[in-house]
Order: C-alpha cells, then sequence, then structure tokens
C-alpha cells in the first residue's frame, strides 16, 4: 500500500430530488489498500460506492481515478468492477462463460481469453466447475466465480457491496481470508462497503464510518476502536461506557470531568485542549473496566452499579450493568476474570479503570 491517492471524492454530493444521500465528501482511497466503508443502514455506503462505478452521477463535486475525472466515464468505460451480495452472476451461464463475459465485451481475442479465465478459475480455485451451470453451485462457490468475474480484467480497484452478507457464519469467515489474502497477494485497491464490524476490523488497512451521508471517522481499525473521534462512532462500535459531563480541574496530562455517574481523571486528549468549564464526553472501552464486588480505595476512578445481565461472546462475557441515573455500562472480562465475583442478577459491583484507559472524544 503506499500514501499515493488511487481515487479523490472532491467535495462530492449525492441528492435524490430535494434528499441529501451524501453529503459534501471529501475522501482520498490509497492505492493498494484495503478500505471499508460501514455505517448503518442509509447512511450513503453504497450510494458512495455507486458513483464510484458510475452508477449513480455525482449531484455535485469531482470523483477522480488515478489522476483523471471520472464523473462522466459511463461505467463500461471504468474499471471499477463491483461485486455484490446478490452477485449479479448470469444464471443460464457457465462459471468458465460469467468468467469471461467482461474479457468478451472488452474484445479481447479467444486464446488470451482463455488464458486469463484459466488463470482466474485456477486461482479461484473453481477450475473443476468451470463448465458447470452457475445455478448449480454452492453459496461460496459461487462467490468465487463473482470474484473471479471480477479480476479477470485485472483493474486496479475492486468495489464490493456487503459481498458476504449472504453467507453462513463458518463460510463468512472463510471468505474473509479469501479476500484479505486475496487483496494483499494483488495489491489491488478494495473498496468494501459492510454493516458488519467484525468483517472491516478484521480484513481492512482503513475504515471509514459514515452516518446520514457524513464521514464520521475514517483510521486504522486500532485507531477508530481505542480512539472514537464522536459519540456516534463509539455508539455505533457499541463496546464503550459512555460518560458525558463538565471539566472541573486540569492538570498533570489528566482532566477532571463531573458527570452525573460521578466525578473522574481522565488522560488529556492532545488533540482536544479542555479548560475548567468545558463540556466533555470521554469513553472507557469495556475491556479496559476491572469489575470488583468490594469498594475500592479512595482517589481512583471508581463508579457503583448493579448487574443486569451477562452475555456470552466466546473466550469472554460482557458484563451489563445498571449505574446512578439509571447509565448503561458494561464489562467484557474473560471467564477467569469473573469467577470469583458474585454477579447475580442486581449485585452490587463496582467498575473501575486507570485515568489512561479514558478516552476524550474530541469531536464532541
Ligand atoms: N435512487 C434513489 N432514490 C431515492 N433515494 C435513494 C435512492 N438510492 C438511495 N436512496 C436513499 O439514500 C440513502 C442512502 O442509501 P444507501 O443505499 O447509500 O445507504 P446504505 O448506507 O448503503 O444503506 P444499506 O446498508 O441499508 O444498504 C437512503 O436513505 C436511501 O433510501
Amino acid at each position: 500500500m503506499t500514501d499515493q491517492a488511487l481515487v479523490v471524492f472532491d467535495g462530492v454530493a449525492k441528492r435524490f430530488g430535494a434528499f441529501v444521500a451524501v453529503e459534501k465528501m471529501n475522501l482520498d482511497i490509497r492505492k493498494g489498500e484495503f478500505l471499508a466503508i460501514m455505517g448503518s443502514s442509509g447512511c450513503g455506503k453504497t450510494t458512495t460506492l455507486r458513483m464510484l462505478a458510475g452508477l449513480e452521477a455525482p449531484s455535485e463535486g469531482e470523483i477522480r481515478l488515478a489522476g483523471k475525472r471520472i464523473n462522466d466515464l459511463p461505467t463500461w468505460q471504468r474499471d471499477t468492477p463491483m461485486v455484490w451480495q446478490s452477485l449479479a452472476l448470469f444464471p443460464f451461464l457457465t462459471v468458465r462463460e460469467n468468467v469471461e463475459f467482461s474479457l468478451r465485451m472488452r474484445g479481447i481475442e479467444k486464446s488470451e481469453r482463455r488464458r486469463r479465465v484459466d488463470k482466474w478459475l485456477e486461482r479461484m480455485q473453481i477450475a473443476e466447475f468451470a463448465d458447470r451451470n452457475v445455478a448449480h453451485l454452492s453459496g461460496g462457490q459461487r462467490q468465487r466465480v463473482a470474484l473471479a468475474r471480477s479480476l479477470v480484467t485485472e483493474p486496479e480497484i475492486l468495489l464490493l457491496d456487503e459481498p458476504l452478507s449472504a453467507l453462513d457464519a463458518h463460510l463468512k469467515v472463510r471468505m474473509q481470508t479469501v479476500l484479505s489474502n486475496l487483496q494483499r497477494e494483488l495489491g489491488i485497491t478494495f473498496v468494501y462497503v459492510t454493516h458488519s464490524q467484525s468483517e472491516a476490523f478484521s480484513m481492512a488497512d482503513r475504515v471509514v464510518i459514515m452516518s446520514r451521508g457524513r464521514i464520521e471517522q475514517i483510521g486504522d481499525p486500532q485507531e477508530i476502536y481505542r480512539a472514537p473521534r464522536t459519540r456516534f462512532v463509539a455508539e455505533f462500535l457499541g463496546s464503550s461506557n459512555i460518560f458525558g459531563g463538565s471539566v472541573t480541574a486540569v492538570g498533570n496530562g489528566a482532566v477532571r470531568v463531573a458527570t452525573p455517574a460521578g466525578e473522574f481523571d481522565i488522560a488529556a486528549n492532545p488533540v482536544k485542549a479542555l479548560a475548567k468549564g468545558d463540556k466533555a464526553t470521554f469513553v472507557v472501552s469495556d475491556d479496559r473496566v476491572q469489575l470488583s464486588n468490594e469498594k475500592p480505595a479512595e482517589g481512583i476512578n471508581a463508579v457503583r452499579a448493579s448487574v443486569v445481565g451477562e452475555e456470552f461472546v466466546g473466550a469472554t462475557a460482557v458484563i451489563h450493568l445498571e449505574g446512578p441515573d439509571g447509565i448503561e455500562l458494561k464489562a467484557q472480562k474473560s471467564h477467569d476474570e469473573l469467577e470469583h465475583l458474585n454477579l447475580a442478577h442486581k449485585a452490587d459491583v463496582w467498575l473501575t479503570w486507570r485515568p489512561e484507559a479514558g478516552h476524550i472524544l474530541p469531536g464532541e
């Protein structure tokens, strides 16, 4: 991957009548990166992708691919193939004919077509089904055909719109590995739209989080997870305890914030300078809090809460709690860590964390 932009969205907006599906967007997509676009339903992810594919025209702004304006370039003239959830394979054609299709459209001669199709059938491990009708394949096999069909033209960029959402959980994980490996080996740019945090965070180099047609945050998965910019991002990711209040003291790399759940010391955010009296919202990720049935010593960040429920998440469990003023809290811990605690419904527990575990949202 390089820092060079392959695609630039320069002030791109999309309106459908009076409705703004995508607000003025500035986004650079780097050459060779795996970029995931996430956000709740209707936030404009697919519209963004469709503008890049040439299936929607921007209402405003400019889209550039490798430095060239492509706003008015018809779909078939841009090399931006797209893989959909529905895959949109040609149902009456064989695997080979499906994969060969775009090469035929481009007038590539027969022996070259054969060479390239064979290469991609082999590459995607579907050569043994070459002459089978695509209707007679499993979900995973059809995925591979769709990928081969898109990649056979050896494009610089591949657009994927929820390509795995129709697959069962097991196959999803397998196809994630196939996609990540493929992207890294080919070094081409993937732009991947998904609802799924686990897909985005496990595969992408950078993640874009959208809300109501706007980009809320762009960053690598670790950065977004550890340092969300806004309350929307923190809530969307769903793994944070969120506190809002006002600053009562500043100093020594920390700020003191008074909230309805108590007063806490939180590491200052270098991106956002705060002064006494300012409003501040901070988050503490559910895996960075400690739980105890004992009242902690004075002077550390602590909230008394009562247990609402326990949710098993494989190797860990998330304990849901209710804090002062009805605030919803959670803690994610390994089963070992929870073993000696009383976590019965309504049991009293203390949630504690170090100032460094707190993150002040710079965008609030
Ligand atoms: N052709 C259209 N005409 C009118 N409104 C549209 C059209 N296409 C999309 N929209 C609206 O624009 C908004 C963004 O749609 P888009 O499909 O980009 O969302 P999304 O984030 O991909 O959602 P989902 O995850 O549900 O697919 C939605 O409110 C949608 O109803």
